[in-house]
């Protein structure tokens, strides 16, 4: 069934494990995501940005996640992942949506807390849960210096802070990740020290790590040997996405992982098959390497199988 977060989050919490939060675009995205659920009968969050909005249309999207759970039975959550504004979460929220992101971490605190507050109080009174984001993820550490880049992650005080005063259902963490394929310049680092303080201060609040893709070696390599060229990709870890699941984090965001997998299979099928012109086999092939990439985040990362 179409469901909210609420319960999947508890439990999560709970059971010292995290629900995976896959972005979705079309159709063979979500049916390798949602197979891979059904084989490992694990809850899912299927994430809609706006970008997905605009490539797919609104109405593709939710009628493919109404056919997901049609055809599985699985308890799935459909999300608006970054949120920008109120009107996109509204929109959503009126869309039949079950959970939105308003993600207003590029503002100053308190415009922050007034825009949450906004989306929490429409999305509240329509039985949907809220996301919110306190802190900025990391950009590729460029020429910034440690300090300066720390000052941008989420701070514990201003944190219990932010979620008692917004009433925000789950918080979007920085401690180190950022979105795409380029997260480390050096040596993958986490901040796990502020997770550890922030998940004391906020016992049982679900907390939510963006940019968690792993960037997995064996589609980077495939994707460069097949014509691709993304040389230095380097993502989270996956001991240290399984540390996070193990703490506060219960819901770890993955996109990059989904867009390789695809991207590597494609490349790679239609090198090995020049005479091929059947879209079916190279998204058929694409399809197939989410549904296995899917299964192994769902079993050997997530830890959410059979929950
Ligand atoms: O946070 C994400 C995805 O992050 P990745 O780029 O690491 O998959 N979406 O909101
Ligand atoms: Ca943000
Ligand atoms: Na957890
Ligand atoms: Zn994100």
């Amino acid at each position: 069934p179409l469901v909210t977060s609420k319960e999947m989050f508890q439990k999560a919490y709970e059971g010292g494990y995290a629900v995976g939060a896959f972005n979705v675009n079309n159709m063979e995205i979500i049916q390798g995501i949602v197979e891979a659920g059904k084989e490992e009968n694990a809850p899912l969050i299927l994430q809609v940005s706006a970008g997905a909005r605009k490539y797919a249309k609104p109405v593709y999207l939710r009628k493919l996640v109404e056919a997901a759970i049609e055809d599985t039975g699985l308890p799935i959550v459909l999300h608006l992942d970054h949120g920008e504004n109120f009107e996109i979460c509204k929109a959503c929220v009126d869309d039949g949506f079950t959970s939105v992101m308003i993600d207003g971490s590029k503002h100053p605190f308190e415009e922050n807390i007034a825009i949450t507050k906004q989306v929490v109080e429409y999305a509240h009174e329509r039985g949907v849960v809220v996301e919110a984001e306190l802190g900025k993820l990391a950009g590729i550490e460029d020429n910034v210096k440690v300090t300066e880049r720390e000052a941008t992650f989420t701070d514990p005080d201003q944190a219990v802070e932010f979620v008692e005063r917004t009433g925000v259902d789950s918080l979007a963490v920085a401690i180190g990740t950022s979105h795409g394929a380029y997260k480390f310049k050096g040596e993958p680092k986490l901040d796990f020290e502020r997770l550890e303080k922030i998940t004391k201060m906020l016992p049982g609040f679900p907390l939510v790590l963006h940019g968690a893709s792993t960037v997995l070696p064996e589609f980077v390599e495939s994707c460069n040997k097949y014509g691709g060229s993304i040389p230095g990709a380097k993502g989270v870890p996956e001991e240290m996405l399984k540390k996070a699941a193990g703490m506060g984090v219960c819901k770890i965001n993955i996109d990059t992982d989904l867009r390789l997998a695809m991207t590597a299979s494609v490349r790679k099928y239609l090198a090995e098959n020049p005479s091929e012109f059947d879209p079916r086999k190279y998204l058929g092939a694409g399809r197939d390497a989410i549904k296995e990439m899917v299964r192994h985040k769902i079993k050997n990362v997530l830890g959410c199988n059979g929950k």
